[in-house]
């Protein structure tokens, strides 16, 4: 199995962000926040407002064209949506077949034989799935190295990614398509279960501000268990729930209306958009 990391030393690599959007910016605001650099970060950004707020507050050379930002850097982090990585891709062909930099693809849905493939091929790619709460240092991310990435190059990808958060190695690149769909957005399920909370709590009389600072601190709480307690999520549940108490009318509810089998179906709906995603992008 895959381990959690513990921080890892910082590096000294310089990094190029090819977009510089939600993600990049929680990116980098984890790697300063862990003592990196920012003369050695680069980004390019095509819109102009975000391009100068990253300057502003990390303090990060950047750029508008995506080769001059990533000329010379070890590492070229492609933070763009997926529908737009083809065409980043062959903007970055000749900077990446000169100077052979480690790629980090954070894209959902497109596999590391694309990326390779676009970028004129034989390139060490680390494809990589982290998550918004990155953002405040709480992400969870996964990672795969094709075979052309260096033990050294794995352990840059891996610093990099344990700077926000917890990074976890996988060995099957497919099933980087069940972690998107697990942490990737699994942070909008919670957001949505809360909400869904909220809203009941509120057609049973409960001021709307009141049930959302108690639905908000309970999965706080619920979160920090699941951490630091050390026990499973069962037990943990067990603990809660007393003989014929309202834990368990509320459980049975939820049993009763096949909460496990909609739970399963949103996860493969989620998996299947992954796979579905990189056939829509060509090879
Ligand atoms: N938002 C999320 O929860 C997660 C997103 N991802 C992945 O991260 C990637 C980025 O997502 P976000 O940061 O949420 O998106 P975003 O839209 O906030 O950032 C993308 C940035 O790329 C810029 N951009 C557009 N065309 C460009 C080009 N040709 N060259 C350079 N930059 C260009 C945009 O102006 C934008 O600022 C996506 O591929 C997504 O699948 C991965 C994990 C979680
Ligand atoms: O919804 C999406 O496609 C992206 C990938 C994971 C989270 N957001």
């Amino acid at each position: 199995m895959p381990k959690s990391s513990p921080a890892l030393p910082v590096s000294s690599a310089s990094i190029a962000f090819i977009g510089g959007g939600n993600m990049a910016r929680s990116l980098i605001g984890g790697l300063l926040r862990n003592g990196y650099d920012a003369s050695r970060i680069s980004v390019a950004e095509p819109n102009s407002e975000l391009r100068q707020r990253l300057a502003a507050d990390f303090g990060v050379r950047h750029a508008t064209a995506n080769a001059e930002a990533a000329d010379g850097c070890d590492v070229i982090l492609l933070a763009v949506k997926p529908q737009v990585m083809k065409t980043v891709c062959a903007e970055l062909r000749m900077v990446a077949q000169a100077n052979k930099p480690l790629l980090i693809s954070i894209a959902a849905g497109i596999r590391s034989d694309q990326i390779d493939n676009w970028l004129g091929g034989r390139l060490p790619i680390v494809r990589c799935m982290p998550n918004t709460p990155a953002l405040i240092g709480a992400g969870a991310s996964a990672l795969f190295a094709n075979a052309q990435v260096s033990a050294k190059q794995k352990h840059l990808a891996e610093t990099m990614l344990a700077a926000v958060g917890t990074a976890v190695w996988i060995l099957r690149e497919a099933l980087i398509d069940t972690v998107t769909a697990l942490s990737g957005s699994g942070p909008a399920y919670f957001f949505l279960l809360v909400e869904l909370l909220e809203d009941a709590a509120v057609t049973q009389g409960l001021p709307r501000d009141v049930a959302r600072e108690l639905a908000t601190q309970t999965c706080l709480g619920a979160g920090r268990m699941l951490r630091e307690d050390g026990e499973s999520p069962a037990r943990l549940r067990e603990r809660v729930t007393s003989p014929n108490g309202t834990t368990e009318a509320a459980l049975h509810q939820f049993a009763n209306d096949g909460l496990r089998e909609v739970v399963a179906r949103a996860l493969t709906a989620a998996t299947e958009r992954g796979r579905a995603m990189s056939s829509e992008f060509g090879n």
